[in-house]
Order: structure tokens, then sequence, then C-alpha cells
């Protein structure tokens, strides 16, 4: 038997923080060493903070994160633990992106990353080098390259986040080199279904490279990326820790260590792989032993079934919540944390406002300013959290002749549940004065249209918000969703105007089922009263958004299959009708059309709106996620 206790570290760091992050790193390698963790895992790039993008390229940043590191390893020298910790490595021409190994007060290595993530969301092949196989660089005295190291415990491998997810990284060529824990350091954001990809993802390495791997995620926000955190740590298949996601701290596991070496000899298909390895490859990955004692393993318990399982037996316990509550609340924990992050890291913010019409996407922004609020205060609770909400969280009803009761009521009725402060603004007074200033500029001959009598109201509305925050040092929350923002159903210098988008990439539906959720789970009369009323944007005598564009259902429908898949409109058209089976294929068609020339319509408007949250692997961000030339014909699009 041979007991090893591996941390897990999560870290909300910052970008440029590189003082603040070490010393939440620091914090957390002293709480594990007393712990008696072993090996202790924190995430990518966690002294300079993720995504840098081209901040890198300031030579004074990658320094002061080399300064820091080896702060961080005086700082530990008197610890026993063998940490793993991510930062960017300047070596001449380069620089890599890379895991460094610290141990008694010495930096004894940089793991360089292989695979550079350059898709969806990610631009790490831009400013960063890859690390190569075999690859061996001096970085000012430490060996920056391919190796496995050899502790007193055992060996392992270090490599950074998206180099496990290719079955051809790193990993094999170091488990075939003697590598029994791999260390993965990763900043992976949240997106839907992340983390029960990550958990088969991991299980599948851990079995395939017979090996234990620890895996490490950044959490918190930093621009419109929400990192989830948690990390799991997977022993050749077997699910032996899964650390709770959105929190900063350490989760840790002891695992037999022998077990990996036994489960190696029995698995003879993973012998005869390495046979054929040895036999074709030129080369082996160089081991490179440390001297030195590690943390003290005597008192070591042997790692016990989780609770209520066997050695046997899954636990008798039915799940606590279905898989479609799980994302949801998750989605709602991640928009929390992204608003709750930006909020605190830019630390420019005295209060939260935004325009509350008693519609749907208002409302739920609304929600989830609530819980940010909730999140920048940890420590209040009862009244003093309820004082605290009402002079940091501003909720502005601006009503037009078009507004109705329900509404009104339904935004008085949340503001007062939710104990945020609530103010009633008349546009009335405005939208005359604005109608007739437009006249005059149209000219006598002219008639303004009915799109831009709308428009005048949201673009009040917008410029009134700006006033206020400007003056209140408030962070002005814009509240437009996915769908309706993908087809430019929303007015530029109006309801696009704010600081920070919350539900930019949140289709409509699952804004819909966000809120019912959360009727669900709050039971607030407020959201309630809102779902009842027609969803529309009341700028006009009862207007409605699916009668002015399509039901809802065919809208989503039609961002997944053109947005997500890649379809053209007349391959849309042919797919709605197996989504759709009762509705009139003509009527789909139609809406299929509609969709996809108002979609390449709305690009100039995605680029003039807000940093927004990511929450999908489809997101309408020009600048991170999809690139999409403003200027484009529609050509190509099939009939
Ligand atoms: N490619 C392009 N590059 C640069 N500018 C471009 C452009 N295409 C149009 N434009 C210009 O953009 C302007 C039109 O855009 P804009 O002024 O926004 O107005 P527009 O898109 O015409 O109308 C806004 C729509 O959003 C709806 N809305 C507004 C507010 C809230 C809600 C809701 O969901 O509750 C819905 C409203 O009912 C209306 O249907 C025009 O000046 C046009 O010339
Ligand atoms: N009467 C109003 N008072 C304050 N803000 C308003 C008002 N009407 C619209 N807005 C702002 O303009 C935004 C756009 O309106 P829109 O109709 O798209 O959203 P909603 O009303 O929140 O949701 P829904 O579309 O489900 O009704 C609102 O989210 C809100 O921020
Ligand atoms: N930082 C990274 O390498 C992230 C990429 C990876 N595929 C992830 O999201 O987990």
């Amino acid at each position: 038997m041979r007991l090893v206790k591996i941390g897990i570290a999560n870290v909300n760091a910052t970008v440029g923080a590189v003082r603040s992050n070490t010393d939440r790193c620091l914090s957390l390698a002293r709480a594990m060493a007393r712990d008696d963790v072993t090996l202790a895992v924190f995430p990518e790039q966690v002294i300079g903070g993720y995504a840098a993008e081209d901040l890198v390229q300031w030579p004074a940043f990658v320094a002061s994160q080399q300064r820091e590191l080896r702060r961080f390893a005086e700082e530990t020298a008197q610890l026993r633990t063998v940490f793993v910790i991510g930062v960017t490595v300047g070596v001449g021409g380069d620089l890599f992106n890379a895991g460094a190994i610290v141990h008694a007060g010495r930096v004894l290595a940089f793991s360089p990353k292989e695979k550079l993530p350059t898709y969806n969301i990610f631009y790490e092949a831009r400013t960063f080098s890859r690390g190569m196989p075999f690859m061996e660089l001096d970085a000012d005295g430490v060996l920056c390259g391919d190796r496995v190291y050899a502790f007193d415990f055992g060996t392992i491998a270090v490599e950074v986040c998206e180099d496990i997810w290719s079955p051809d990284g790193p990993m094999r060529r170091r488990c075939y080199a003697g590598a029994e824990i791999v260390c993965n350091i990763s900043a992976s954001p949240f997106r839907a279904g992340v983390t029960s990809t990550r958990r088969e993802m991991l299980a599948t390495r851990a079995s395939d490279n017979q090996c234990t791997i620890a895996y490490a995620n950044l959490v918190g926000g930093n621009d419109g990326l929400v990192f989830d955190g948690g990390g799991f740590i997977n022993q050749n298949g077997r699910p032996m820790l899964e650390a709770p996601r959105f929190r900063e701290g350490f989760s840790a596991a002891v695992v037999d260590l022998d077990r990996t070496t036994r489960c190696r000899r029995e698995a003879s298909t993973w012998r005869s792989d390495l046979e054929e390895f040895r036999r074709a490859s030129a080369r082996m990955v160089q081991v490179l032993r440390i001297g030195g004692e590690t943390a003290d393993r005597a008192r070591l318990a042997y790692p016990a079934p989780p609770a209520g399982t066997t050695p046997f037996l899954p636990s008798a316990a039915l799940p606590a919540i279905s898989a479609r509550d799980e994302l949801l609340d998750d989605f709602y924990e991640a928009l929390a944390l992204g608003v709750a992050d930006y909020y605190r890291k830019i630390g420019a913010f005295k209060s939260v406002g935004l325009a509350l019409s008693g519609g749907r996407d208002s409302l739920l922004t609304l929600l989830v300013a609530w819980r940010a609020v909730q999140l920048i205060h940890p420590g209040l609770e009862g009244a003093a959290l309820r004082e605290r909400m009402r002079s940091s969280l501003h909720a502005f009803f601006m009503p037009s002749r078009y507004s109705s009761d329900a509404t009104h009521r339904a935004a008085a009725q949340i503001a007062d549940d939710l104990g945020v402060s609530f103010a009633v603004i008349p546009i009335e007074d405005a939208f005359p004065r604005e109608l007739e200033a437009a006249q005059a500029m149209v000219g006598e001959g002219g008639q303004l249209t009915e799109l831009t009598k709308q428009n005048v109201q949201a673009r009040i509305r917008g410029g009134r918000m700006w006033n206020w925050a400007n003056t209140s040092g408030a962070l002005f929350l814009q509240t437009g969703n996915m769908s309706e923002k993908a087809l430019g159903y929303t007015t530029v210098g109006g309801d696009l105007e704010g600081a920070f988008s919350v539900i930019a990439n949140l289709p409509k539906t699952v804004v819909i089922a966000l809120l019912e959720r959360l009727s669900q789970r709050f039971r607030f009369q407020g959201i309630q009263q809102t779902l009842a009323t027609t969803a529309g944007p009341e700028l006009a005598e009862n207007q409605s958004g699916e009668a002015e564009l399509m039901p809802f259902e065919v809208l989503d429908a039609c961002l997944h299959l053109y947005g997500a898949e890649k379809l053209a409109a007349d391959e849309v058209a042919r797919a709605l009708p197996s989504l759709f089976p009762d509705k009139d294929p003509a009527a789909l068609r139609a809406w299929a059309e509609k969709f996809a020339t108002l979609f390449s319509r709305s690009i100039f408007k995605w680029v003039q709106s807000p940093i927004a949250i990511h929450l999908g692997s489809l997101d309408l961000d020009r600048e991170r996620a999809l690139q999409l030339p403003v200027v484009q014909r529609t050509e190509w699009k099939g009939g």
C-alpha cells in the first residue's frame, strides 16, 4: 500500500492581479499542507489570471509572474507538499503556458502546454508557443520541457488543460515513461453540459492510460468567461473525488498508488500497447528524480468508498434533482458569479441597476443581480442583507403610454419580493418631445416610421439609465436575451445599452424555463405575475414578440440549427418538421427564411453590444466567440 493525498485547489484569480492571486494560492497551499496533502494541484495560469490574451505580450507581466512564482516557492519552503501551479514562462522568443513544479522552496521544472486551444472562445495559439515532445529548454536555470518527475511517493506528470482534451496528448508517452499521477491544471469555462463531458473524458483517459488523474479548475468570472471550478481525482477509471464547483477552496482525497501500478500489471492490453510503443518509438520521456522528503504520509487513511455506497454497490438514493433542473441551477449560479466577479474585480462600482419592464428578460437579469449581490456580500443575512440589497440593487420602471398595468404590477411585486430599490420614472413627458425633435430632423416632407416611434422610447430609457449609472457609480446591466439579439430584435442605443450583458447568450426558451425553475425554488409572486404577461416590448399597442418574430420554440430551434449546427436556411427548413411535426411545413419554411435573413443582418448590432457572459458552445459574441463579418451577402445560402 502506498497512500498519497492529492489536493485540488480552486482559486478565483483575476487577470493581472499577480500578487493577490499568489496570496490566494499561498493561503490554500498552507491549508493543504496542514491537511497532510502530499501533492497539491492548482489551476492553469493561476498566477497571471486567465485568459490574459495579449497582455502576455508585455514582458513586465510575464516577469511579474515569475517573480510571484519564486515568492510562492520561498513562502512554501518549509512545507513538504509538492505543488503544481500554472504560470507563463518566457524562453527567448517563446512564451509557454506552463505548469510549474515547486517543492521545498525550489521551482523544479516547467511543463509547457502542448495543445493550444484556438477555437470557439479560446485564442491561445495567437500568443503561446507549443510545448513539444521531448523538448528541453533552459528557463533561467530551470528545465522547461517534457519530463516526468519521480518523488519519494511516486512519479508525476504535469499537463495543462487542453492537453487532456486530446487522446493524443502528452499523457500517453508520459505514462509509458512511468508517470503514475497526471496532474492536469485547467482554466475551463462553464458551459452547458461541460461537467459530464469532463467527468467522462477524465474517466476515459485515466483508464486508457492506467493512471491517476488529478484535475483542478479555475473558479470565478473574468470578462464574460465564468470558470466553474471543481475538479476530479480519477484512479484508473475509478472516481475518487469530485470537488464542489462555483466556490474557492480545496478538496482532497487519498489514493493508494500501488493500486495504479497493480492495475497496469493486470491490464495486458495496456502492457502490449506499451511494448508496441517501445518498439516504435525512438525515445522515451526522461524521468527526473527529485530528492528530498515530501509530506509525511503515516497519518493517511485508506480511501473508503463514498458515503452510502459499498465496494460492490452504488448508493440506493435517487438523484436529488433532475438533469434539467441541475443545468438550470448551474446557469443561474454561473450568471450570478459572472456578474458578482465583474463587479468585484473591476472594483469601480457602488451599486447595480437595470431597467425593469415587468417582462421576462429584465426579471431574470434582476434575479441574477439579486443573487450576485448576495455573493458580493457573503457575510450578510436577514435584515442586514435586505438593507444592503435595497442600497445595492436598483430597478427602474419607465412606463410609456404602451406599458400595461400587468407589467407595472409585476415589476413592483418582484422588487418588493426581493427587497430591491424600485423607482417609477415615466417617459411619457420625453416621448412626444423626442418624436417632435426627430420629426424636425426628418423635415416636413418625411414621416417618422412606426419602428422609429417604438425605438424612441427604448432610447429614452437607455439614455436615462446611463445618466443614472454615471452619477451613481453603478454597474448598468443590459437585459437582452440571445434569441432576440440573434435577430436584431433590440434597439441600438436603447435596450441594447448597458455596461455588461447578463443573459445575452441565453436563448429565450431557456430564459423562460429558468424563470419557471426560480419560481419553483423561491416562490416569488412577481415571477408568476411576469410569466402570466405576454412577452413583448410594449413599444406599441398589444405587441407580442412571438407574433412579430415567430414562436420562441421555433426561433430557438432555428438558432440551434443555423447558428450552432451551421445549416443553411433551406436545410433548416428541411430539418424543422422533424422537431415540429404538428406545425405547417410552409410556415416553418417561412420562419427559417426569416431567421436566416434577420440573423445575418443583425451582426452589426452584436458588435456594439456590451460584453456578455458565455454559457454555451454557441455564443453571439463576435469578438470572442462567433466571428462573423458584419458586411456579408447571403448568395451562398441555397434555396
Ligand atoms: N449592417 C448595418 N450596419 C450599420 N447600421 C445598420 C445596419 N443595418 C441597419 N442599420 C441601421 O440600424 C438602424 C436600425 O436599428 P435600430 O435603430 O435598432 O432599429 P430596428 O432594428 O429597425 O428596430 C428595433 C426592433 O427591435 C424591437 N425591439 C426593440 C426594443 C425592445 C424589444 C424587445 O424585445 O422587447 C424589441 C423593436 O420592436 C424593433 O422591431 C437603422 O438606422 C439602420 O440604418
Ligand atoms: N416600461 C419599462 N420600464 C423599464 N424598462 C423597460 C420598460 N420596457 C422595456 N424596458 C427595458 O427594455 C428591455 C427590453 O424589453 P424586452 O421586451 O425585450 O424585455 P422584457 O420586457 O424584459 O422581456 P419580455 O420580452 O419577455 O417582455 C427590458 O428588458 C427593459 O430593460
Ligand atoms: N484552457 C483551456 O485549455 C480550455 C480548453 C478546454 N477544452 C476546456 O474548456 O476545458
